[in-house]
C-alpha cells in the first residue's frame, strides 16, 4: 500500500518521498527542488526518538548500504582533554619550549599568530585577559593541570555568547546525579569549578553546578578525536544522540577538517537503531561493561553483552582447568544485577564449574603476566601465546590483543622489513591476519579502522608469499600470479575500509600506501600477463 502524506511545500495531498531521508514528501518534483536549500540541512536516514531508558536515539528512516554517509557534522565544541600536556589552544596540537608561543594577549600558549588569533582561543583569552590576568606555562613534557578548565571554559563562553549552539549543548545529558556520587565528581569540583570561579572570579556569574554539568557533558558525549598528538575532545549535536552497543552497525570517523563522519559499517534496515561502540570493541565483556559504567553511567545488556559466549567466540572465557577436557568454562552470565549470588562457570564439555572469584583471579593473573611482557617483541609475543592459549580459549580478548600487536611486528623488528622475517614467521603473520579478521567480522563488523588495519597486514604477508614463490622458478610463476591477484583482492578491501580515515592518522596513512601499492600490483599483473602468455593460457 502506498503511503500518502502532505506536501513540505504546498501542504497537498503527496506521494513521492525525499530520497535521502525517507521523511519529507512532495506532490511534485518541482517542490522537492524548490524545498531543498531548506531541507537539506536537516536531510539525514534517520529519525530522533525517545525511550525512557535510553533517553534520545536515532532510527533508520531507510535502508541504509553499507559504506553510505549516515551524518557528517562539525562539533558545537572542542577542545583539550582535561589531562594534558600544553597544547595550541588554536589549532590544537602539542607544544613543546620551542613551538609554543605564548599568546601576547592572555599567555596561554599558542603555535603561531594564525592561531593566537583563531577564534577557537577567543574564550579562554577573553576570560583572562577581562580579569587582567596572563598564564605562564613552561613546563611541556607532563600534563599541565590549568589545561582542565579550557573544555568546560569554551562551554560557559558559548552559554553566554552563542545562544543558537547553547541551545543544542544543553539538550545533551550531563548524568550530573549519577555523577555526584563519585569521586571524579569531587575532583572536577576542586580542580575545575572551584579554579575556574575563582581564578577568572566567575563566582557572581556561574555555580560550581553549572561548570559540573559542562564537565558532564562533555565527560558523557565527547568522543576523542585522534586528528593532533595529543588528541583533542569534541562534542558534536547528532553524534550524540546515537547509541551504544558492542556490536554496533555505524562506524566513526573524522575529516581532516575535525568534523565526526558517519557511515554505516553494515547493512542497516529501516527502523534498527543506529549504534556506535563507545568503548574498546576487542575488550572483555565485564571490561567494556565497567567502563561504561564509569564513563556513561549505563551498564550495557546489548545482545552481545547478554551473551556470555559473545556470538560463540568465547573472547571472556576461560579453558576448562582439567588437562583430559578441551572444553571452555563458561559463566551463567555477565549482566547479573544480584551481586550477593556468586556466578557459576561450568565447562561445555565435561560440566567442571569454578566460581567468578576463581575465574577472575585466573584472569588478573594473565592480566598482570601481559602488562609485564615487552609488546615490542615478537618473540615474547609467541611465547604469551604459545603458553596461554592452554588456559585461554583461542579468541580470548588478552590473546586476541597480543595477536593485533604481533601481525604489525613481524616484520617491523627487522631494517629489511617483512622481506627478512623467516617463512614461518611469514605464515604465522597471515594466519593470526585470518583469525582477527573473522573474529572482527564477529564482534565488530563495523570497525572499519581495525578491519581494514588487519586486512592491510594480510596483505602484506600474502604479497610477499607470492614474492618468495618466483625463487621456485617456472613452477613457482603461477602460483606467484595467483597469489598477487589474492593479494589484491584483500587490499582492495583493506582500501575501501580505510578510504575515509584522514592522513593525519595511522590508518589514513595506510590507505594512502594501499592506493600506491594497488597501482603497483596492476603494473605487476599486466606485465607478468604480457610476459607469460602462453603459460598462463
Ligand atoms: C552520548 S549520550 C546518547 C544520547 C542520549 N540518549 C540522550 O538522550 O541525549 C549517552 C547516554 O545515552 C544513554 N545510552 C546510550 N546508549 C545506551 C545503551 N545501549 N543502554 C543504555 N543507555 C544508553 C546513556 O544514558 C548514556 O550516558
Amino acid at each position: 500500500m502506498s503511503e500518502f502524506s502532505k506536501c513540505a511545500v504546498c501542504q497537498k495531498s503527496a506521494e513521492q518521498k525525499c530520497g535521502g531521508c525517507f521523511s519529507v514528501f512532495y506532490c511534485s518534483k518541482e517542490h522537492q527542488i524548490t524545498d531543498w536549500k531548506t531541507h537539506r540541512k536537516d536531510c539525514f536516514p534517520f529519525k530522533i526518538c525517545e525511550d525512557p531508558h535510553l533517553g534520545r536515539y536515532l532510527k533508520a528512516t531507510k535502508p541504509i548500504k553499507k559504506g553510505e554517509k549516515v551524518l557528517q557534522e562539525l562539533p558545537l565544541v572542542w577542545g583539550p582533554l582535561q589531562h594534558t600536556k600544553p597544547v595550541c589552544l588554536g589549532c590544537g596540537k602539542g607544544l613543546n619550549s620551542q613551538t609554543c608561543r605564548p599568546c601576547e594577549k592572555c599567555g596561554w600558549p599558542v603555535c603561531s599568530e594564525r592561531c593566537e588569533k583563531s577564534s577557537n582561543h577567543i574564550p579562554e583569552c577573553s576570560f583572562t585577559t577581562a580579569v587582567g590576568k596572563r598564564i605562564t606555562i613552561d613546563v611541556f613534557d607532563a600534563p599541565h593541570p590549568s589545561y582542565q578548565c579550557i573544555t568546560p571554559l569554551r562551554c560557559l563562553y558559548i552559554k553566554q555568547n552563542m545562544p543558537d549552539i547553547w541551545e543544542k549543548l544543553d539538550r545533551l545529558k550531563s548524568h550530573c546525579e549519577e555523577r555526584k556520587k563519585t569521586e571524579k565528581y569531587e575532583q572536577d569540583k576542586y580542580f575545575v569549578a572551584n579554579f575556574l570561579r575563582s581564578f577568572f572570579q566567575l563566582e557572581e556569574v556561574c555555580t560550581d553546578e553549572e561548570i559540573l554539568r559542562f564537565c558532564g557533558i562533555v565527560t558523557v558525549n565527547g568522543h576523542e578525536v585522534p586528528l593532533k598528538k595529543p588528541p583533542f575532545v569534541a562534542v558534536y549535536e547528532k553524534t550524540s544522540m546515537f547509541e551504544h552497543s558492542c556490536k554496533a552497525n555505524c562506524c566513526k570517523t573524522f575529516t581532516a577538517k575535525g568534523e565526526v563522519l558517519i557511515t554505516a559499517g553494515v547493512p542497516i534496515e529501516k527502523g534498527d537503531h543506529l549504534t556506535i561502540c563507545y568503548t574498546d570493541p576487542l575488550w572483555g565483556t565485564p571490561n567494556r561493561r565497567y567502563h561504561l559504567s564509569e564513563s556513561k553511567f549505563f551498564w550495557c545488556v546489548c545482545p552481545r553483552c547478554s551473551d556470555p559466549t559473545e556470538f560463540g567466540t568465547y573472547l571472556s572465557c576461560l579453558r576448562c582447568k582439567l588437562k583430559e577436557c578441551d572444553g571452555i568454562l563458561i559463566p551463567e552470565t555477565f549482566i547479573s544485577e544480584n551481586v550477593t549470588t556468586p556466578i557459576i562457570w561450568t565447562c561445555n564439555a565435561c560440566n567442571m564449574q569454578i566460581d567468578d572469584e576463581e575465574a577472575q583471579n585466573i584472569v588478573e593473573h594473565v592480566g598482570r603476566d601481559l602488562q609485564a611482557m615487552d609488546k615490542d617483541s615478537t618473540s615474547a609475543s609467541k611465547k604469551f601465546l604459545e603458553y596461554y592459549s592452554n588456559i585461554l580459549p583461542t579468541n580470548h580478548f588478552y590473546l586476541t590483543d597480543v595477536r593485533l600487536a604481533l601481525i604489525e611486528i613481524i616484520g617491523m623488528e627487522l631494517e629489511e622489513g617483512l622481506s627478512g622475517v623467516s617463512d614461518d614467521d611469514l605464515h604465522l603473520k597471515l594466519q593470526l591476519c585470518k583469525q582477527l579478521s573473522s573474529l572482527v567480522q564477529i564482534l565488530a563488523p563495523a570497525e572499519n579502522r581495525l578491519m581494514g588495519t588487519i586486512l592491510f597486514e594480510q596483505h602484506a604477508a600474502i604479497a610477499e608469499i607470492g614474492r618468495r614463490r618466483t625463487n621456485f622458478g617456472e613452477e613457482g610463476q603461477g602460483d606467484f600470479y595467483s597469489t598477487l591477484q589474492e593479494a589484491k583482492r584483500i587490499l582492495t578491501e583493506a582500501a575501501t575500509l580505510l578510504k575515509n580515515e584522514p592522513e593525519e592518522i595511522r590508518e589514513g596513512k595506510l590507505y594512502k600506501q594501499a592506493k600506491f601499492a594497488l597501482d603497483n600490483m596492476e603494473i605487476i599483473l599486466a606485465n607478468f600477463v604480457r610476459a607469460n602468455k602462453e603459460t598462463l593460457i
